[in-house]
């Protein structure tokens, strides 16, 4: 667990910064100029902020008393540009932090295989692709022997298919290595298929943190990622193939249909439902062409974004002033939520 409250004054702006975040992948999100950047390099020592305290795993790295370097608060870093040694080999650059870590050598070949970076190890840094030289950057930061990975935008330079490509690479870091990650972003397309835990920053300050899951579904707080993000993330697991080969889910508001996909029986997935593609009944629906129909209760009116809730999962409807009132929606009204569409992400 990272705990960071620290306070610091630059020319223009006042930042007060405080969130924990736990193990799995924490995403900073915020516009540009909030103090994504600052809050990162004041955690990895690179600033020394006026005051406040970051500890990690109950370790005082920064306190009254207390700065610890860089090096001594083990912290893995992988910024944009890959920052990699260019006159030293991938296996010389991948190498370099064993110099001070012993235990780092023995994680060597795991690293490498779980990077898939054996091709690579001769290479210069200046021969691979913008992708594969943040591998290399990943691969190094992990075999400094970190308890935290900080991540400052890693695909901010790459294009859409060197994105798509390192993406599943980032997945699987998150998932066999059990280490918290600090994650800077401005996609909500990477904040969603990678964080579990989200801090909202606005003009030096954090306006909410908290799991990724209830921030998208709060009417007061989805807006912030993006108008057209606002919606839901919600759990489901496959339950077979119907006759036609749609594939049935089973979710906390029963069952649904997605079209026909590869998927194993039990597999778990994230659905991914947006406000603007909900539309909501306060009888059940007949003779429609939507074939996902749950019924749902009315937890909160947000102007025209509607909370809904089911089991214990939320999502929002995007509807008109007009339809709040023509519908009488109010805490507690029970209706049925038509979902016209509805995205898989892997869990
Ligand atoms: N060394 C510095 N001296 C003075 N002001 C600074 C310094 N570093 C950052 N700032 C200011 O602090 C604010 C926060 O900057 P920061 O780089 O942390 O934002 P950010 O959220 O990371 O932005 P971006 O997404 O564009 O990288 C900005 O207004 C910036 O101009």
């Amino acid at each position: 667990m990272l705990e960071v409250a620290f306070r610091h004054r630059f020319p223009g702006l006042a930042l007060d910064v405080a969130f924990e975040a736990p193990s799995g992948v924490t995403a900073l999100f915020g516009p540009s100029g909030c103090g994504k950047s600052t809050a990162i390099n004041a955690i990895a020592g690179l600033l020394r902020p006026d005051q406040g305290r970051i500890a990690l795993d109950g370790r005082v790295l920064f306190a009254d008393r207390t700065n610890l370097t860089p090096q001594a608060r083990r912290i893995g870093c992988v910024f944009q540009d890959a920052r990699l040694f260019p006159h030293m080999t991938v296996e010389a650059n991948l190498r370099y932090p064993s110099r001070w870590r012993r235990g780092a050598a023995r994680d060597f070949d795991r690293i490498i295989g779980m990077l898939a970076l054996e091709p690579l190890l001769q290479r210069r840094p200046d021969t691979l692709s913008g992708g594969e030289r943040q591998r290399v950057a990943i691969g190094r930061a992990l075999l400094s022997d970190p308890a935290l990975l900080v991540m400052d935008e890693p695909l901010a330079a790459l294009d859409e298919a060197r994105k798509a490509e390192i993406m599943p690479w980032l997945e699987r870091l998150r998932d066999e290595i059990r280490l918290p990650i600090l994650y800077v972003s401005h996609s909500v397309a990477e904040v969603l298929r990678l964080a579990t835990t989200v801090v909202l920053m606005r003009q030096g300050r954090v306006l909410h943190s908290g799991p990724l899951t209830r921030i998208l579904a709060d009417p007061e707080l989805a807006p912030q990622l993006g108008a057209r993000e606002a919606g839901a993330l919600i759990s489901a697991t496959v339950e077979g193939r119907e006759a036609d080969g749609m594939i049935r889910v089973a979710t906390a508001g029963g069952p649904m249909l997605l079209p026909d996909l590869d998927l194993p029986r039990g597999q778990a997935l994230r659905l991914r439902i947006l406000a603007h593609e909900v539309i909501l009944a306060r009888e059940a629906p007949q003779g429609l062409s939507a074939l996902n129909v749950l019924p749902v209760t009315v937890a909160r009116v947000d102007g025209g974004l509607i909370q809904l809730s089911f089991g214990n999962e939320r999502m929002l409807a995007q509807v008109t002033p007009r339809s709040v009132k023509a519908l009488e929606l109010l805490p507690g009204t029970q209706c049925h939520a038509i979902v016209k569409s509805v995205s898989v992400l892997p869990s």
